[in-house]
């Protein structure tokens, strides 16, 4: 990242003067400074060539600078744009920080004040980084990866590599901390793949108690065991023609590798209590923050089952090693929250982060990776008082621990169902034992576990719930806990 002076800026305004004042204080700085008096001039420059920042006066004859920076960030969404407003256009410019413009400045200016910004703009938006992110926003356009935010060079590499690995039909092995963005990733993949119009299946191997994973995965028949009302269609199954997505896969008990190997070879899957293999044709994609090599090493991971998933591996960097992508990725997460949290009435329409508190973010070290980002903007915007969030309230979010801004009703939900599947794994699925615990009557602890859709029998440990000579227990209906486990994304 460079904030170096010798950077080219283009500085448009319809005023002689104040156009050579601003060319006399920026070359003073070290800039070399284009200039035009319109817009239309302005898009003629940049057309010819390529500043590194755009400084535009709101007023403007013909087309103004609100309209020249909607034209400069459709063709060049990575070009940092200021723009300088007299005092009566100041709305026009905080509305536009929420489309992207940098940062705005209120006539009458002090110069040191305009050289800082453009210093920051420039420190964020770096050279190199701009041109890789003009690369990178039209692949951005491009419908298999539209939900995957970033200008990274490094994330650029990935993209590509895994566009092309995703026409194949490898087995790719996702590697990355946890938050990289390993599932969105997967679904790219998807997406890019010719098998794309088919279903994405995503489950987390490490949030399904162990008894329950084999007839998630591999289904089960009626009858199989004692919860076994019906036929119950595993995930395999579900993918089928599709890409399943085993995450969590460093956390997916020995002996059920052995069985998913199996599936692996064969290609078909027997549901606990079948006779038959039925054949299934998918894609699988698996995902772990953990070290396999050390699981390898110690023997907690099959080394036959880690080859076969690991015919391509992709790497997903921290956040901490692509940083030029925290200023986007914020000002997403914030357009998308604003909604939920701005409130016109009240004044406090979420117009995009002051330049400081933007600052901040890009420079915080992000153990958790994106999906912090995301916790702390979305806590900002639950507490900005102001259309630009400010720096303090940046700093307050960082220095607290990276919390999910959960409602009341939602924070309780998910605590109840935690709860409760935690009782039931601890007595075995016995229901009066977890109503004694609960100290719950018998009938109203049924309706909460009817509430959740937690079966207890999921929860036994052999006895007369497991299925003679297949494997462990399993029931007719998924238990809730998990919050992404069988689920069908897209069919
Ligand atoms: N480049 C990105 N653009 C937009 N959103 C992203 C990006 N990367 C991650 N996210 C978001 O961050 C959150 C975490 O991403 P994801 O669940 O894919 O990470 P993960 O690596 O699979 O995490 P874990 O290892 O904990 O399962 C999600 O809400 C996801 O949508």
């Amino acid at each position: 990242m460079s904030a170096s002076p010798s950077s080219t800026l283009l500085v448009v305004d319809d005023d002689a003067d104040m156009l050579r004042l601003l060319t006399l204080r920026l070359e003073a700085a070290g800039y070399r400074v284009l200039t035009a008096a319109s817009a239309e001039t302005a898009l003629t420059q940049l057309a010819l060539e390529r500043p590194q920042l755009v400084l535009s006066d709101v007023r403007l004859p013909g087309k103004d600078g609100l309209a020249l920076f909607d034209e400069i960030h459709a063709q060049h969404p990575m070009l940092p744009v200021i723009l300088l407003t007299a005092h009566g256009s100041i709305p026009d410019a905080v509305e536009a920080t929420s489309r992207g413009v940098y940062t705005y400045l209120t006539k009458p200016f002090e110069g040191k004040e305009l050289l800082d910004k453009i210093a920051q703009a420039l420190a964020l938006h770096s050279a190199h980084a701009a041109d890789t992110a003009s690369a990178a926003s039209s692949a951005a356009n491009e419908p298999w990866r539209a939900d995957i935010i970033s200008r990274s060079a490094r994330m650029a590499e990935l993209l590509a590599e895994t566009r092309m690995v995703a026409r194949s039909d490898a087995s790719v092995l996702l590697r990355g901390d946890s938050g990289t963005g390993k599932e969105l990733l997967a679904r790219a993949i998807h997406n890019a793949s010719a098998r794309a119009k088919k279903p994405f299946v995503a489950v987390n191997c490490g949030a399904i108690p162990e008894n329950l994973l084999e007839s998630e995965l591999f289904g089960h028949v009626k009858g199989a065991f004692t919860d076994a009302h019906t036929n119950h269609k595993g995930l395999f199954q579900a993918a089928d023609g599709g890409t399943l997505l085993l995450d969590e896969i460093g956390d997916m008990p020995l002996a059920l590798q052995v069985k998913l190997l199996r599936v692996l070879q064969e290609r078909a899957v027997r549901p606990l209590g079948a006779a038959q293999s039925i054949p299934v044709d998918v894609r699988i994609v698996s995902a772990t923050h953990r070290d396999l090599d050390t699981a390898l090493a110690a023997g907690q991971f099959r080394e036959d089952l880690y080859y076969r998933l690991n015919v391509v591996t992709l790497h997903l960097p921290t956040l901490a090693e692509r940083r030029e992508d925290i200023p986007l990725l914020a000002n997403h997460f914030l357009r998308k929250l604003a909604g939920k949290y701005g409130n016109e009435d009240r004044g406090r329409k979420l117009a995009g982060f002051a330049p400081e508190a933007l600052k901040a973010l890009a420079t915080a070290p992000w153990p958790g990776n994106v999906r912090q980002l995301h916790n702390v903007v979305e806590q900002v915007c639950a507490l900005a008082t102001t259309p630009l969030v400010p720096l303090t309230l940046v700093q307050r979010a960082l220095r607290t621990p990276s919390v999910e801004v959960l409602s009341y009703a939602e924070a309780k939900q998910r605590f109840e169902r935690d709860y409760l599947v935690n009782l039931l794994k601890l007595t075995d699925g016995h229901v009066a034992d977890a109503a004694r615990l609960a100290d719950r009557n018998r009938t109203e602890f049924y309706r909460l576990l009817q509430k959740h859709g937690l079966t207890p029998g999921r929860f036994k440990t052999g006895g007369d719930t497991s299925i003679a000579g297949t494997g462990p227990s399993s029931s007719s209906s998924p238990p809730v806990a998990p919050e992404r486990h069988g689920q069908v994304l897209d069919e």
